[in-house]
């Protein structure tokens, strides 16, 4: 089969300061998360003046697949603001794109990393008659790739380190219940949190570490509903109590450096850990990194060849949908929102 396009799909930040109260609205509409918890978040993005690195290392990331020869024209939209996926689509179709490939800027599966973005694909179309078909990448959590642009920057930043620091993997948290349902049911569930597990076995295996922890951050929505623990802050003291000398945090569950990671981890981890001392070193995303880029072309190039995947576990490859419709039935099937009484 073949397409015109390539359609490259994001979560989408805020560009100045009145932006973001409306993007922060978009991102949790109908979602239960607590006007306290926004206020928090509108501080963050304000400490920055209001803009997200997201769209620029977006950009950025397309202007390095185009570098090495990508002969498709790339197309960015995103979830939560501006250039909105509807836009970027009727943008498409008004340049007689047919059918495009989609390149979604999360490796994993799950509800908020992987369904939420074939619901924008069902949004998009549903906005722009007679649309273009979308044809959604797989996951890629475990391409060589990938496993090798996050290992060496494990390595660039562990030369700031005393030897016996400890490798912390970080990834966005979710809730529990988003989690157990994450994958199609056949499959017993957590397939977020096994995938962010997995890509973060292999990238220490291929550093050569055989100690090191996963843990989360970011977590978000109302106190009394359970979310992926521990937390990175959290996880820094308790570090500090066992006596670890130096902690290098390796966000394996992102592409790019964006807000929350130059927040989340940059400031209140690495913050935490100054105060109690503790050395503390911060490995790159993918971002521009060549093979990022490579990444993209490969997986263009394995869907339109019909090539088998190159990838290094196990783990089912999935992800891969047309048209918004799920890869599996039922599978990540968006949680229950809690209701108001
Ligand atoms: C799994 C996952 C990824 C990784 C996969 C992927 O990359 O797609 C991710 C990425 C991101 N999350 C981001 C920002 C935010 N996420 C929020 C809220 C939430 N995230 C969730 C999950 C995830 N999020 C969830 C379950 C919520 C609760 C609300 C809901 O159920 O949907 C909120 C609301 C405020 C708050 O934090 O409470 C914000 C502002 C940015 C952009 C940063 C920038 O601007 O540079 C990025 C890349
Ligand atoms: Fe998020």
């Amino acid at each position: 089969m073949s397409y015109d396009a390539l359609l490259w799909l994001s979560f989408g930040g805020p560009e100045g300061p009145a932006d973001v109260r409306p993007f922060l609205e978009n991102v949790t509409r109908g979602r239960g998360v607590p006007p306290e918890r926004l206020d928090e978040v509108e501080a963050h993005y304000q400490h920055f003046g209001g803009v997200s690195p997201i769209n620029a290392l977006n950009l950025a990331a397309i202007e390095a697949v185009r570098a090495i020869g990508f002969d498709l024209p790339i197309h960015f939209g995103n979830r939560n603001w501006h250039p909105m996926v509807e836009q970027a689509l009727a943008d498409m179709k008004a340049a007689g794109v047919r059918r495009a490939l989609v390149f979604p800027t999360s490796a994993y599966g799950g509800y908020s990393a992987c369904r939420q973005y074939d619901e924008d694909i069902l949004r998009a179309r549903t906005a722009v008659p007679d649309a273009p078909e979308l044809v959604k990448l797989r996951q890629f959590f475990d391409h060589p790739l990938f496993i090798d642009a996050f290992a060496d920057a494990v390595r660039a930043a562990a030369t700031t380190l005393p030897p016996d620091y400890r490798l912390v993997f970080t990834a966005h948290s979710v809730p529990v219940s988003a989690d157990q349902a994450a994958g199609p049911p056949s499959e017993g569930g957590h397939r977020y949190s096994r995938q962010v597990a997995e890509a973060s076995r292999l990238v220490a295996a291929a550093v050569g570490q055989d100690q090191y922890d996963v843990v989360w951050q970011s977590r978000s929505g109302p106190p009394r509903i359970p979310w992926l623990e521990p937390d990175i802050v959290d996880h820094v003291e308790s570090l500090h109590k066992e006596g670890v000398p130096g902690i290098l945090v390796c966000p394996i569950g992102f592409v790019s450096d964006h807000l929350e990671v130059v927040w989340d981890l940059d400031t209140e981890a690495h913050d935490r850990a100054t105060e109690l001392g503790m050395p503390f070193a911060r490995a790159a995303t993918p971002n521009s990194d060549p093979r990022f880029a490579q990444l993209v072309v490969e997986l263009v190039h394995e869907h339109t060849h019909n090539l088998p995947p190159r990838k290094l576990s196990p783990f089912p490859t999935a992800g891969c949908t047309t048209n918004g419709t799920p890869c599996a039935p039922l599978c990540c099937e968006p949680a229950k929102r809690p209701t108001k009484h």
